[in-house]
């Protein structure tokens, strides 16, 4: 199997190395084009057996799988580019959520699908999100989900619910380290511990309340109740977060699709406008 990857950018690059790292492929496998070839390079210089192609359509050409992992306002010329080569039987993998499958088969041959990753993957961790087009195969379905499995746990969403899952899945490492970031800075200025001290106690924390959440049988809610002593200093401060926080995930969430729905609206009059 040979896998093409257009873009090498952040997402793009980890989720080589994770494919890599993890076993799933083998550098000899992957065909990866950037616009800013020196990126691409770097992972062949890292990677040796990686192959550079000098444009998106000779990386694509003959590969099987094709991901395209760049923003969505550069789908119209990658696109464009790889019309020429794309073959019925290659499955293209976008990882992008605002653009939409539909799309991307308009204007394509080939058997599309969405792949959210996350930088949760790049340790081989966190879920990937998997939404599939109509022309996905029940064995193209299985060959994407066992690659997945060996760098995160793949989930199937609906595109609908694509946005609400990424902020959760995609979006969320970057929230909870600003919770942490926020607790740290608060932790420091009023005790004097060590920032370094600080830092390590709170993702030694993210960590273990990850297991506990995924393999120790508790539940966001369970957990909670598990750890606060009835009048005790847990409460306390549950009782405060609570108050504070009142409403602001809901606004979190309609600030994150209020971007999405700009995204979709500018994708659309770029992209589809131009061609359907
Ligand atoms: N960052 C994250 O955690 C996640 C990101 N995503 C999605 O992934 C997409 C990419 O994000 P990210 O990797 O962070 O972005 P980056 O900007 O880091 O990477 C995009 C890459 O695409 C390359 N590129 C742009 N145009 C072309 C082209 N015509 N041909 C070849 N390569 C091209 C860029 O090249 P150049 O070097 O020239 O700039 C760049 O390396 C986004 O839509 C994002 O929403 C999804 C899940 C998680
Ligand atoms: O910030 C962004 O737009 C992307 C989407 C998912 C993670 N990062």
């Amino acid at each position: 199997m040979k896998a093409a990857f257009i873009g090498t950018g952040s997402m793009g690059s980890v989720l080589i190395e994770a494919f890599i790292q993890s076993g799933a492929l083998g550098p000899e496998q992957i065909v990866a084009s950037n616009r800013t070839a020196a990126k691409a390079k770097r992972l062949a210089e890292r990677y040796p057996g990686l192959l550079v192609a000098a444009g998106n359509a000779e990386a694509a050409q003959g590969c099987d799988l094709v991901f395209l992992c760049v923003k969505p306002s550069d789908y119209k010329r990658v696109v464009d580019e790889i019309k020429a080569v794309a073959q019925p039987q290659q499955i293209v993998v976008s990882i992008t959520s605002p653009v939409m499958i539909r799309h991307l088969e308009a204007q394509l041959p080939c058997k599309v699908m969405k792949m959210i990753p996350s930088i949760t993957n790049y340790v081989l961790g966190g879920a990937t999100l998997m939404i599939f087009g109509g022309r996905m195969e029940p064995e193209d379905k299985e060959l994407i989900e066992n690659m997945l499995s060996h760098i995160s746990t793949p989930i199937c969403v609906t595109e609908e619910h694509t946005r609400i899952c990424s902020d959760l899945s995609s979006v969320g490492p970057a929230f909870l380290s600003y919770f942490i970031q926020r607790f740290v800075e608060a932790a420091v200025d009023r005790t004097g511990i060590p920032y370094e001290t600080a830092v390590q106690l709170a993702s030694e924390m993210v960590l273990g309340t990850g297991k506990l959440l995924t393999t120790g049988g508790f539940n966001p809610v369970s957990l909670q109740k598990r750890v606060t002593v009835p009048g005790g200093i847990t409460e306390a401060g549950l009782e405060l977060m609570s108050k504070e926080m009142d409403g602001m995930f809901d606004l979190l969430i309609r600030a994150t699709h209020a971007k999405y729905d700009e995204d979709v609206e500018k994708f659309e009059a770029q992209f589809v406008a131009a061609k359907e």
